[in-house]
C-alpha cells in the first residue's frame, strides 16, 4: 500500500462513515467523499425517507473536514441489482438480504468501479470490519474490534479483488471511542442516532415496502401439528421461518406463542406451530448452500471444520463444511448444534475464528 492514497469515502450522513473519513484524513490520505443515491430515496413512495437530511449531514461532515463531496446517482443500478433481487426473492417465498447484496454489487461493485474510473485507489466505508494484509500479499477480513458492532456478516460475499480496493478505517474502534473521536473533532453529526435497517429503505419497514411492491396473495394459516386452519394471511412474502411477531394468531391460554415453521406452496399455507425445540421444521442441523463466494485464495476443497454466522448478530457456531464435488458454488453444512429458523435465501457467513472466509445463500 502506498503511504498516501487517494480514497473515496462512502459518506452516508451517519457518524461511522464520518469518522472513517476523519481517520483517513488524519493519516494523511487524499480523501474525497460521496453519498450514493438510490432509487427508493428518489421515489419516496413510502413514508418518510431521511435521505435529504442524510445528504445535508454528509455534506456538512465533508465541509467540516475540508474534503470534496458529491452525490453519486446509482438509482438505476440499484433497481436492477438489489431491488429486483429483493422483490424476486420475496415473491418466491424466500428471505433475501439486500444489505449483503448492496455491499457485493453496489458499494464494492458499481460504486467502487465509479471510484476506479475517477482515479481513486480505493473506496472506504464505515463498516466495523478489519482488513489485514497477509504474507502472500492478499487481504483477510477480520471481525470488527467492537464485538457489539461487527459487520463482517454483511461483507460475506465480497471477493479478494473487492477487498484489495476496500478500506475499513474504523474497524479497530469501539463505538463509544468512535463517538468520542467524532465529538473531539467537532464533527457536526457526532451525536446523530445510529441508522437502523437496510441501506436503501432507510427507516421504512420491510412490510410496508412489500405491501407497496408485491401484490397480496392470501392463503390460510395452518397449524403444522394437526393441519387446523387458524386464520388467513395476506401473502407468504410477509413471513419468514422463525418469525413470531405479526402472525395475527393469538397465543394459547398457556401463553405459548405461534412461530412460522414453513410455507406450503400448493395451497399457499403459512405453517405455524408453538415455539419450542420440538416445533416441526423450525430447527435444523444441516443446510444446503448455493451461490458461494470466498475472499480467501484457498477455499476448502474437502470436508472442513469452520464456523458460521447464520444471521447478523448471532454468535459464530461450529459447523462442518462439505463442498459439492461437482459445483464449486454449492456445499452442505452440518451444524454442531441445531439452528433455529434458517430460511431459504438468507445468508450464511463462514469464518475461521474471527476471520471471514466467505459466504453463501441457504437453498
Ligand atoms: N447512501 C449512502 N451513501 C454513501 N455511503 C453509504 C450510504 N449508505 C451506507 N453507506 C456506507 O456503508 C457503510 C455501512 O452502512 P450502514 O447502512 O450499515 O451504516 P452504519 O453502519 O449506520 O454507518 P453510518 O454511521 O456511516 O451510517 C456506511 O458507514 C457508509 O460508509
Amino acid at each position: 500500500m502506498k503511504s498516501s492514497e487517494r480514497i473515496l469515502v462512502a459518506l452516508s450522513g451517519g457518524v461511522d462513515s464520518a469518522v472513517a473519513a476523519l481517520v483517513l484524513k488524519e493519516a494523511g490520505h487524499d480523501v474525497e467523499a460521496a453519498y450514493m443515491k438510490n432509487w427508493i430515496n428518489e421515489d419516496e413512495i413510502i413514508g418518510d425517507c431521511p435521505w435529504e437530511q442524510d445528504i445535508v449531514d454528509a455534506r456538512a461532515v465533508a465541509d467540516h473536514l475540508g474534503i470534496p463531496f458529491r452525490v453519486v446517482n446509482l438509482m438505476e443500478e440499484y433497481r436492477e441489482r438489489v431491488v429486483a433481487y429483493l422483490l424476486d426473492g420475496y415473491q418466491r417465498g424466500q428471505t433475501p438480504n439486500p444489505d449483503v447484496m448492496c455491499n457485493r454489487d453496489i458499494k464494492f461493485g458499481v460504486f467502487a468501479q465509479w471510484a476506479r474510473d475517477h482515479d481513486f485507489d480505493a473506496v472506504a466505508t464505515g463498516h466495523y470490519a478489519q482488513r489485514t494484509r497477509l504474507d502472500d500479499g492478499t487481504f483477510a477480513l477480520i471481525e470488527g474490534a467492537d464485538p457489539n458492532k461487527d459487520q463482517t456478516y454483511f461483507l460475506a460475499l465480497l471477493q479478494q479483488e473487492q477487498l484489495a480496493a476496500a478500506r475499513f478505517p474504523i474497524g479497530h474502534l469501539a463505538k463509544p471511542e468512535l463517538r468520542r473521536l467524532a465529538a473531539a473533532a467537532g464533527l457536526p453529526n457526532a451525536a446523530k442516532k445510529d441508522s437502523q435497517g437496510i441501506c436503501f429503505i432507510g427507516q421504512v419497514k420491510m412490510a410496508d415496502f412489500l405491501r407497496e411492491y408485491v401484490p397480496d396473495d392470501p392463503g390460510p394459516i395452518v397449524r403444522a401439528t394437526d393441519d387446523k386452519i387458524l386464520g388467513q394471511h395476506h401473502g407468504l412474502h410477509f413471513f419468514t421461518l422463525g418469525q413470531r411477531k405479526g402472525i395475527g394468531v393469538p397465543s394459547n391460554t398457556d401463553g405459548e406463542a405461534y412461530v412460522v415453521v414453513g410455507k406450503r406452496a400448493s395451497d399457499r399455507a403459512l405453517l405455524v406451530a408453538f415455539d419450542g425445540p420440538t416445533a416441526p421444521g423450525l430447527h435444523t442441523t444441516a443446510a444446503k448452500i448455493h451461490s458461494l463466494r470466498w475472499n480467501t485464495s484457498a477455499p476448502p476443497t474437502t470436508s472442513t471444520a469452520l464456523e458460521g454466522k447464520v444471521r447478523y448478530r448471532d454468535p459464530r457456531v461450529a459447523l462442518t463444511f462439505t463442498p459439492d464435488p461437482t459445483d464449486p458454488t454449492a456445499a452442505t453444512v452440518q451444524f454442531e448444534t441445531p439452528q433455529r429458523g434458517l430460511a431459504s435465501g438468507q445468508i450464511l457467513a463462514l469464518y475461521d475464528g474471527p476471520r471471514l472466509l466467505g459466504g453463501g445463500v441457504y437453498l
